[in-house]
């Protein structure tokens, strides 16, 4: 068991599309002893005092998707703060795919007004600014497009069943932005991609591949 020297733990990001098996990887990881794994709080969006907040942005975008917004970014800013007690902690996504994925779509596609946005923005600045937010690594799932609208319909999660496949591109688009062509340097952290287009026979192979790579780099940090 790896003692934890350090203050802060060896923190990954698992980003990646809508139904790009980001929860399956997480769970890839339950068995390792050393690794906390924080899955995204979806089950809050869906029920806040009693309110659907998931279902309702996506019933009325414009109306509630600066409600829903601000509420994610809370429940991931609580996730980012929570204290683990292991050396690695890994989360589904964070605070920079809610702003550089999610917050920037419902921009550029009209969703968000700009002074909503504008709101939305000062926040991130301030709260990447403030709080030690950064990941040691990001592990991106990279999927096609069509690939994970046909789970999304299989998966069958019912607030997404009206989701286009235009919603999924521009969402993947925004991705590869952000994490291949590293196009916002406020979230400087090496990525580790990996093919999640491959289905769950084949896909344990390339989460070996990322147990290394986390688990060595876990063990440099801790040890260092
Ligand atoms: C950080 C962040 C996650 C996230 C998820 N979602 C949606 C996409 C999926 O339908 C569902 C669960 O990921 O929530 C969103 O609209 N905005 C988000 N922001």
């Amino acid at each position: 068991k790896m003692n934890a020297h350090k203050s802060r733990p060896f923190t990954v990001f698992v980003e990646g599309n809508i139904g790009s098996g980001k929860t399956t990887f997480l769970e890839h990881f339950r068995r390792f002893e050393d690794i906390t794994l924080l899955t995204e709080p979806v089950e809050e969006w869906r029920n806040l005092k009693g309110w659907n907040l998931l279902d309702l942005m996506y019933k009325d975008p414009s109306k509630w998707g600066m409600t829903f917004q601000s509420y994610v970014s809370l429940t991931m800013l609580e996730m980012h703060q929570r204290s683990t007690p292991t050396p690695v902690k890994l989360m589904e996504r964070s605070m920079f795919s809610a702003r550089y994925c999610f917050v920037e779509h419902m921009m550029r596609s009209g969703i968000l007004h700009p002074a909503e946005f504008a709101v939305l923005d000062e926040w991130f600045r301030f709260m990447t600014n403030q709080i030690h937010i950064d990941a040691d690594l990001i592990v991106y799932l990279k999927t096609t497009p069509s690939v994970v609208y046909e789970r999304i319909k299989k998966r069958a999660r019912s607030e997404e069943q009206c989701v286009p496949l235009s919603y999924i591109e521009e969402l993947h688009t925004l991705h590869e932005d952000w994490l291949v062509n590293r196009k916002h340097a406020e979230c400087p952290a090496p990525v580790l991609v990996l093919d999640a287009d491959l289905d769950l026979s084949q896909i344990t192979e390339e989460y070996k591949k990322s147990e290394h790579q986390i688990l060595r780099k876990a063990v440099d940090v801790v040890m260092s």
